[in-house]
């Protein structure tokens, strides 16, 4: 199951030129404004015929400017959703859910009516209109539809960028069950790195129309390189943990590779397996295992890279357990503290330093 993805398209003196693949699972295309993913996303929905290109989903050639295929959007079978919900105003909840079915000339069946409709939390809303309901509800109805009109993939444009923070903290779950669950490919436009860390599986980094990499988003997350790309204060790798018990004090302890580490509460149980971004800011690192300190996470770690850039900061890369963290150090710390590739160290880490929505729920295997 995935999506191949080949552009090209000049708007005057705007060229935006990117191939990739999309894999089962979220890929995230990640940029600043005037990057290029609207135009990418357009092409996959089929909005914009570019100069030329080939996409193919799941085997199915949706685009070939060589052949003079281009498919309209209704045939491509991919399900939408886009900033703000558009759900059809004069249709109640249900409705809204059958509107696919009765559009692709089938209705979806009950049971996968109502796996969908529990699996995003909307049982209670069936009746209501839309308009009585809370952005974050518009979207849950939203991604809903999509995903009932059977799509062979699934096309996210900014689905969380009109919402707040609380909104968007009660969507997130449900957009990681849906990639954990649903078998096809998630194209998830998004600028806020914050969403793209907790959701993605893979990583498309566009920049002036281009893509700069595309890859496992745990890999390029740890990248130095692309740090700056991401924006320093946004840099951050993952590690992936489970959970092994909650402590009477408030703190939940997560197994992560490189030994324990203790979040604030984080609500889920035991065995559960997680995903945690630890941004580049929040490390220490200290030659010798710090003694006397009040950070509670001290993992052991060894230097793999050093990227320096023109500023006054360095960003250390380092491998815990098997897998890598990235630390923003200033370039004085990091040449009083003798940093190259290979030095043994430790990464220290505040517990509170984690903000709740930097944990996030990863795959069960
Ligand atoms: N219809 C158009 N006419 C002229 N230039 C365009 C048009 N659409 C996009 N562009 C240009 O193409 C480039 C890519 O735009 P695009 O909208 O794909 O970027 P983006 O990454 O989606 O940005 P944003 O996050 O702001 O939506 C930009 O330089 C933009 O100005």
């Amino acid at each position: 199951m995935s999506l191949s993805v080949a552009i090209r398209h000049s708007f005057g003196n705007v060229t935006v030129d990117a191939a990739f693949d999309a894999p089962e699972g979220v890929t995230a295309l990640f940029g600043r404004s005037g990057a290029g993913k609207t135009t990418v996303a357009n092409a996959v929905a089929g909005l914009l015929r570019p100069q030329s290109g080939r996409i193919v989903l799941q085997g199915r050639v949706l685009l070939d400017s060589g052949r003079g295929v281009n498919l309209p959007p209704h045939h491509r079978r991919i399900g939408y959703v886009f900033q703000e919900g558009r759900l059809f105003p004069h249709l109640s909840v249900r409705g809204n859910l059958a509107y696919p079915g009765r559009f692709a000339g089938r209705r979806p069946p009950a049971a996968e009516f109502d796996r969908v409709v529990g699996m995003l939390g909307i049982g209670d809303l069936l009746d209501r209109q839309p308009q009585r309901l809370s952005g974050g509800e518009k979207q849950r109805v939203a991604i809903g539809r999509a995903l009932l009109s059977a799509p062979e993939a699934l096309l996210m444009d900014e689905p969380l960028a009109a919402l707040d923070a609380a909104r968007k903290e009660e969507i997130l779950p449900y957009l990681e069950a849906l990639r954990d669950e649903a078998r096809i490919p998630i194209l998830y436009v998004s600028h806020a790195m914050d969403e793209v860390a907790r959701l993605a599986t893979t990583l498309v980094l566009m920049s002036g129309g281009r893509v700069l990499r595309a890859g496992p988003a745990a890999e390029l997350l740890a990248d130095p390189e692309l740090a700056p790309m991401i924006g320093l204060r946004d840099a951050g790798a993952l590690l992936s943990g489970r959970l092994t018990r909650h402590h009477p004090d408030g703190l939940s302890e997560v197994a992560v590779s490189g030994g324990p580490l203790f979040l604030p509460h984080v609500a889920a149980d035991p065995g559960t397996a997680l995903r945690i971004r630890i941004e580049a800011q929040d490390i220490i690192l200290s030659r010798n295992r710090p003694e006397g300190l009040s950070a509670l996470n001290i993992l052991p770690a060894t230097v793999t890279a050093v990227h320096s850039g023109e500023g006054p900061g360095v960003m250390i890369q380092l491998r815990t357990g098997d897998e890598m963290l990235l630390a923003r150090l200033t370039r004085r710390s990091a040449e009083a503290l003798a940093l190259v590739p290979g030095t043994p160290c430790h990464a220290v880490v505040k517990s509170v330093a984690v903000a709740r929505g930097n944990v996030g729920r990863a795959k069960n295997d």
